[in-house]
């Protein structure tokens, strides 16, 4: 990766006005080294996709600042890319112009960066297949590999596997970590699932709703590649269910 820098968050504050005004995200401070794996968790509300909206630029009306690299990035920009659970494929466009987005595979350059990414996203023989041809899995695949066409510094992900099946999903994990060993963006990822969390990530966000807040911050120091059974990955996992337990939210919204 280029010139990566540390994303920060300093003291985000958000609220939605309607008739009520609504206190989403209170006092966020969070700071993400260049290259780091993080997963935020926390119940349904707390604003998880609201965050991740406005580090993508998408949402500008919020309180504090967000720093990519030590300046302002309060703008969409392809420094960041934005994956969301729904892959937004074009159904008209093959698997390699989708990758392409608007920029011309007639493009020697552009030619060997979609190589490169089909290659990454291991979907060699597929480049010529329209969206409805591809499993769900293989469809993510191809949206990873058209925001890492923009080479951002910061690959945000809102449930980027929720709507697979349990096998897909655990096939796309251990692909998401393959991508990342290689391109070594800053991974920012919203899931629901504890075990996702603790087989993908240096760092467990918990989160507490209304107003939004980091509630606990787990390190996790497993060495990669992780195994779901190993004593080491059960603690890690209670531990981030203590943190959650701790809220009002029943037991049974999670996946576990
Ligand atoms: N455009 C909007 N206008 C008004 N309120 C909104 C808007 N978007 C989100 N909210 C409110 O902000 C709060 C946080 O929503 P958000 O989608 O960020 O939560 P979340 O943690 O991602 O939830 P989930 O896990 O269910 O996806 C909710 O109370 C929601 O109703």
């Amino acid at each position: 990766m280029s010139g990566s820098g540390k994303l920060e968050l300093i003291a985000v504050d958000k609220s939605f006005r309607a008739e009520k005004q609504n206190h989403v995200l209170a006092d966020i401070h969070l700071s993400l080294s260049p290259g780091e794996f993080v997963t935020i968790i926390g119940p349904s509300g707390c604003g998880k996709s609201t965050l991740l909206k406005i580090i993508a630029g998408l949402d500008a009306d919020y309180e504090g600042a967000v720093l990519l690299g030590g300046v302002d990035a309060g703008k969409p920009s392809r420094d960041k890319g934005f994956i969301f659970q729904e892959h937004r494929l074009f159904p008209w466009l093959t698997v390699e112009r989708n990758i392409a987005a608007n920029q011309s595979l007639r493009n020697k350059e552009v030619r060997g960066q979609v190589d490169a990414m089909i290659k990454l996203v291991r979907l060699e023989g597929f480049e010529k297949a329209y969206p409805k041809e591809l499993s769900g899995g293989m469809s993510q695949r191809v949206a990873i590999a058209r925001a890492l066409m923009q080479s951002p510094q910061v690959l945000l992900l809102d449930e980027p596997f929720g709507a697979l099946d349990a096998f897909t999903r655990t096939h796309m994990q251990e692909a998401l970590l393959d991508i990342w060993r290689n391109n070594r963006a800053t991974m920012l990822l919203v899931t629901h699932d504890i075990d996702e969390a603790v087989f993908l990530s240096e760092r467990i966000v918990v989160m507490d709703a209304r107003p939004g807040r980091i509630k606990q911050i787990v390190r996790n120091d497993l060495p990669y590649p992780r195994t779901r059974h190993s004593p080491g990955f059960q603690e890690l996992r209670s531990q981030v269910m203590r943190a959650l337990e701790k809220q009002e939210e029943p037991e049974e919204n999670w996946v576990i």
